[in-house]
Formats: structure tokens, sequence, C-alpha cells
């Protein structure tokens, strides 16, 4: 089973460097393309996988071609691997904001070709997939087998957790995880540089403020408590949380967080109108 990125920016080579280090796939089944030549050969370098010379000779020995690049070019780069990729059953993988099933399909048709829509999945991953703590959602379109899916559900669960997710919460799903880790580093920083301000050196106060991050989100996730009931536990009456936690709302904390959703969930579905 070989598996082509096409494209190895920012989310693929976080998901290769994850599939590595979680034993997926043997590196010489990963082949990897990009323009940038540096770029390719780093990769592979670095990780064993294959370097591909060109978009047609990564589809050429790849089993699922994984598209890893920006959305308002995916046009460009199916146009001359649309035939090839229909020429025997490849199941193409889409991580491409804003992109539907319906559009990839329409993308990878082929005049005349009578095998009908091509196995498509799409998913929604997040960049803690380079360190094996991503989340991702994956949704397939009809001609995609369950065995495709499920596949591809393995794959991103190699680099964290993923599960299967109707398209029609794609949007909502971008921005509480596909998006949000960009909100949870600003979190950090906002906290680490409050402390700055009251005087903590920068480093040693991400370093506490990101591991609090880490072990709450850890508490939501492991613990049989929702998120208020965590919140209760730490106000002591009349004590310092309490005091911060009103500061917090008296500024909008709660509605600008889902301000920041909603804007990313608007763009995504701009993206998706435009696509
Ligand atoms: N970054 C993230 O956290 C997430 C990104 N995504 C999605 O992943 C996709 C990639 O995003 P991201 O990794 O951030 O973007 P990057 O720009 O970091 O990576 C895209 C890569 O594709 C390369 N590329 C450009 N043209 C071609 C081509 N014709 N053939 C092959 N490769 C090409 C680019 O090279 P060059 O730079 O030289 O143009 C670049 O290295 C997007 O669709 C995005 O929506 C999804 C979830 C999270
Ligand atoms: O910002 C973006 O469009 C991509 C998709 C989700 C995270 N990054």
């Amino acid at each position: 089973m070989t598996v082509g990125f096409i494209g190895t920016g920012n989310m693929a080579t976080a998901i290769v460097r994850g599939m590595i280090a979680g034993a997926f796939l043997p590196p010489d089944e990963i082949v990897v393309f990009d323009p940038n030549a540096d770029k390719r050969e780093e990769l592979a370098h670095e990780l064993g996988v294959r370097a591909a010379e060109s978009n047609e000779a990564l589809v050429a020995e790849s089993d699922v071609v994984v598209l890893a690049v920006k959305p308002q070019i995916l046009p460009l780069v199916l146009a001359p691997l649309a035939a090839q990729i229909a020429d025997r059953r490849r199941v193409v993988v889409s991580i491409a904001a804003g992109t539907t099933l319906a559009k990839l399909e329409s993308l990878l048709a082929v005049e005349g070709a009578d095998g009908g829509a091509a196995p498509v999945v799409r998913v929604m991953p997040n960049v803690n997939a380079m360190i094996g703590a991503g989340m991702a959602a994956v949704c397939g379109n009809a001609a995609a087998s369950n065995e495709d899916v499920a596949f591809v559900v393995a794959m991103f669960t190699a680099v964290g957790q993923a599960i299967e997710l109707p398209e029609s919460q794609f949007s909502t799903y971008t921005a509480i995880a596909g998006s949000s880790p960009a909100f949870a580093y600003l979190f950090i920083d906002s906290l680490a540089r409050a402390a700055v301000a009251a005087g903590m050196g920068k480093d040693l106060a991400t370093q506490i403020a990101a591991q609090t991050v880490l072990g709450s989100a850890k508490m939501v996730l492991e613990s049989e408590k929702s998120p208020w009931d965590l919140i209760d536990m730490v106000c002591s009456p009349g004590g310092t949380t309490v005091a911060g936690l009103l500061a917090l709302e008296d500024r909008g904390f709660l509605s600008t967080v889902a301000h920041g959703v909603a804007a990313t969930i608007a763009r995504d579905q701009e993206m998706t109108a435009g696509s």
C-alpha cells in the first residue's frame, strides 16, 4: 500500500512525521512531491520516505493520493492528473479546507470515462498531528468503500484521534478542530504574556501556561466532570479564581470565543461556496 502526498507543507509534513512516528506505514510506502525540491528532498532524507520527481510520478506509484495543497490551487493541480488517477482505482484523500466531496468529484471527473466518480475521502485534520496528538474528521463520497474510509480513519488515528463526521458538519468542525489549535496557542501565549507583565520570564511563563492548558484538556477528556463542574472545583469562595473568571466575563471571554468560531465557520462556508 503506497500513500502519496501532493504538497509537503505544514500539514503534509505534520501528517507524514506522525505516520512515521506512529509506525502506520514503513517509510518506503510513503511518497511525497512538492515543486520545491529542497522541501521534498529534505523531508525524504529526514524521514526515509520517497520523493517523486513530479505529481504524475507520485500518482503512478500511489494507491492513495493525499491532496495537501492550498484549496485555491486544487483545480490547477488536479487538471493534469484526473485521467491518470482514474486509470486504476486509487483513493483520493483531500485535506483542503472548504472543498466539498462534490467539488472534488467534479475536479476528478474524466470526460467519457465509464468508471463513475473516483473514491474520495475528505479529511479535516489539524497540525497537532505532528506530535501524534491530532484530531481529524473524515467523510467519504458514495464511491468510497467502508474499507477506504476505515483506512483513512486508521491513518489519522495513527497521528492522534479521528472520527467519521457528516460533511454537513465540516465547517463547524474546521472551526473547533482544524483552526482552533491557533486559538489555543493564542490563549497559552496570552496567559504567558500576562505573566510577563507581572514580571515572570516569557519562556518559563509559556512552559507553565502550556502544561496547565494541557493538563486542563486532559482533565476534561479523562475526568467524568463537565468543564463547568471543573471550573467550580477550582473556584474557592472569595478566592483568586472567581475574581479572574468574573474579570474575563466582564470583557466577554465566552462571547469573544464564540465570535471567533463563528468567523471561522463563515470563512469556511465562503470558501465552500466559492470552491
Ligand atoms: N495548516 C493547517 O493547520 C491545516 C491545513 N489544512 C489544509 O491543508 C492544505 C495544505 O495546507 P498547509 O500545509 O498549511 O499549506 P502549505 O502552503 O504549508 O503547503 C502546501 C504545499 O503545497 C505545495 N504546492 C504548491 N503547488 C503544488 C503543486 N502543483 N504540486 C504539489 N505541491 C504544490 C506548496 O509549495 P509552495 O509553498 O512552493 O507553493 C506547499 O509546500 C490546505 O488545503 C489547508 O486547507 C487542513 C487542516 C489544518
Ligand atoms: O487556515 C486554514 O485555512 C487551514 C484549514 C484549517 C487550519 N488551517
